[in-house]
Formats: structure tokens, C-alpha cells, sequence
């Protein structure tokens, strides 16, 4: 078993970063890609998983460091499974408050019981930038779109997701609670098994 004790994480979003770090502990030091650069690959992949080895091969060819990557999205049942691997340039690269404005309006006339939908987070982790063999670790999150945005807490997405474990939106979760139930936490659980963190 390799011994990582510094990854890269290839991700310019700084929600991930905080997130992951703090689910790894102190064991792993998860250093930004953005030390290295700020040139954010293009994810030309058709699934998270390949977005995500694809991000990961990336970092690591900059970094010279093992790389973790994270792809995720939310999947809308209404819409067929949309915004998916697009969801972060679902409102075409406008941002987070963008892309909820637009989820919003394409929901707006959907009853409650037809707005269920998931996260989804494919964690890939590379030892070198050929890696032939990444680990993937997949976890889902259900839950439902909400009609108007709640709550300070997370990022993109988050206060229009409903928790029904919880009765309330993701952002209106602490952090320590979101990252004991989320799609993220489901990965990074299955990563840490993987590397005999757990
Ligand atoms: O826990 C979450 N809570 C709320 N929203 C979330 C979450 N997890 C993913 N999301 C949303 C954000 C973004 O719209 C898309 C991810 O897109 P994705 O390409 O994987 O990430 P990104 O472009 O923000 O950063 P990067 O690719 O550099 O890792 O799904
Ligand atoms: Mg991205």
C-alpha cells in the first residue's frame, strides 16, 4: 500500500478543497492545484469518472505529486438526469448564483413529489500522471429540489438542496453535518477504506 501523505487535489473550486480536507484529517496534506497552476482543464469526458481521471492525470503531469480528483454534479430527475457532469457550467460559465436562478425557473412549475434529484461525486486518485490503473471511489446523495434557495452554508448548489434526513436545505447544514452525509462524505469514505485510512 503507497503511503500518500501529500496529494494534490486537482480542483479549482475551494468548497471541494475545504471539504475534503477536513474528511481526511490531519493524515493527508491536500495541497491546491492552484500552487502550480491556475489553467483549468477542459472536462471533455462524457461521465464523472472519466471528467475526474482526466482532471487527476492533469494535476499530477503539473505537480509531479499524486493526484485526487473530484468530479461531481447534480443529477435532476425532472430533467432526465441534467444538469449532470454539466452542472457547474449549467447557466454557460455564470457562476453558482446563475446556475440556481436557472434551475430554479426550469423547476418552477414541477410539484414537490417530482422534484427529486441526487449529487453526485466521483473521487479519482492517480499515483503518477499515466497512472493504468486510478482508484475511483463513487457516492450519491438523494434528496429534492426546493422552490426558493435557504441557507449560508456550502457552495454551489446547496440551498436548493433538500436533506430529507435533516428537513432542511444542504446549506443550512453545519459543515461537520454536511460532511458526515453528503455524496462527498460517501466517496471519501469509500477512498479511505481504499487506502487503510479508515
Ligand atoms: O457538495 C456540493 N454542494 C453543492 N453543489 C455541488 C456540490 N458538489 C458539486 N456541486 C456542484 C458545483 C458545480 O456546479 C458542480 C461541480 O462541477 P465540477 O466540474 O466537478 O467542479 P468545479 O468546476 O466547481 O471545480 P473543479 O472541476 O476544478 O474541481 O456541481
Ligand atoms: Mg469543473
Amino acid at each position: 500500500m503507497m503511503n500518500f501523505q501529500q496529494l494534490v487535489l486537482a480542483s479549482h473550486n475551494a468548497g471541494k478543497l475545504k471539504e475534503l480536507q477536513a474528511m481526511l484529517g490531519g493524515s493527508v496534506q491536500l495541497r491546491s492545484i492552484g500552487e502550480f497552476s491556475q489553467v483549468e482543464p477542459e472536462e471533455t469526458g462524457l461521465s464523472f469518472v472519466e471528467n475526474a481521471i482526466l482532471k487527476a492525470r492533469n494535476a499530477a503531469r503539473l505537480s509531479g505529486l499524486p493526484a485526487l480528483a473530484d468530479d461531481s454534479g447534480l443529477a435532476v430527475d425532472f430533467l432526465g438526469g441534467a444538469p449532470g457532469i454539466y452542472s457547474a457550467r449549467y447557466a454557460d460559465g455564470k457562476g453558482d448564483a446563475a446556475n440556481n436562478a436557472k434551475l430554479l425557473d426550469a423547476l418552477k412549475d414541477v410539484p414537490e413529489e417530482q422534484r427529486g434529484a441526487q449529487f453526485v461525486c466521483v473521487l479519482a486518485l492517480v499515483r503518477h500522471a499515466d497512472d493504468p490503473l486510478p482508484i475511483l471511489c463513487e457516492g450519491l446523495w438523494h434528496g429534492r429540489i426546493l422552490f426558493e434557495a435557504s441557507g449560508d452554508h456550502g457552495f454551489g448548489y446547496d440551498p436548493l438542496f433538500w436533506v430529507p434526513e435533516r428537513n432542511c436545505s444542504s446549506a443550512d447544514l453545519a459543515p461537520l453535518e454536511k460532511n458526515q452525509l453528503s455524496h462527498r462524505a460517501r466517496a471519501m469514505a469509500l477512498l479511505r477504506q481504499r487506502l487503510g485510512l479508515a
